[in-house]
């Protein structure tokens, strides 16, 4: 599918705020696939539809999470995690998305996962960093993406854990799973 075609989709699901934040995104992830060798097409694809559920009612993405099968403990967390799997569920049924690997990046937007993908990477990443994102910590992260891919991301976890520790809110495990994992594989 090819970006206008993809964007006009997108559009009318997204307020205009959060339409901005995925072209920013997409111009982000497009730039870092670029940089680290990921598929440029995959990562701007999977760029435009991250956050295509973002809008959607609570309650309908809690009944295609229990329809879908997709792992129940997403219920007992923040239903702001909940748009990621729900995004990659809806990519493929209503705009025909069906390449595994942008919808995995889709998927594994917010939370990451356990053996991330580079595309999974790049998009987490891009999504933390584009140039709509004003929050403490977030400028250390983009000067780690300049040169490691690896290091920006465990920074950028590493920030998010903390934020959610500081607020005493629990911390879905996927986040934690990607954290060490990528620790565990990377140089050091
Ligand atoms: N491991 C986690 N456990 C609980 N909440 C999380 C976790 N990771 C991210 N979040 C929260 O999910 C929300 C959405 O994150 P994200 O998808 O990155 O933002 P956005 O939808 O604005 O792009 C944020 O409030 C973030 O704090």
């Amino acid at each position: 599918m090819e970006r206008e075609q993809a964007l006009q989709i997108v559009k009318p699901q997204l307020t205009e705020h959060r339409y901005q934040h995925t072209l920013g995104v997409m111009g982000t992830a497009i730039k870092l696939a670029e940089k680290y060798g990921a598929d440029i097409k995959k990562a701007e694809l999977a760029a435009i539809f991250h956050d295509y559920a973002k809008f959607r009612p609570k309650d309908e993405m809690r009944q295609i999470i229990e329809e879908q099968k997709m792992p129940a403990i997403l219920l007992e967390f923040n239903s702001e995690l909940w748009h990621a799997p729900v995004g990659a569920f809806l990519a493929e049924k209503e705009a025909g998305i069906d390449d595994k690997e942008i919808l995995d990046a889709i998927r594994y937007h917010t939370s990451g996962r356990i053996g991330m993908t580079l595309l999974d990477k790049v998009i987490y990443l891009a999504d933390y960093i584009e140039p709509g994102r004003h929050f403490p910590g977030v400028e250390e992260v983009r000067e780690l993406a300049e040169d490691d891919l690896d290091r920006a991301l465990i920074q950028s976890m590493k920030n998010t854990i903390q934020f959610l520790m500081k607020k005493n809110q629990p911390v879905f495990p996927d986040t934690f799973n990607a954290y060490n994992s990528i620790v565990q594989n990377s140089g050091g």
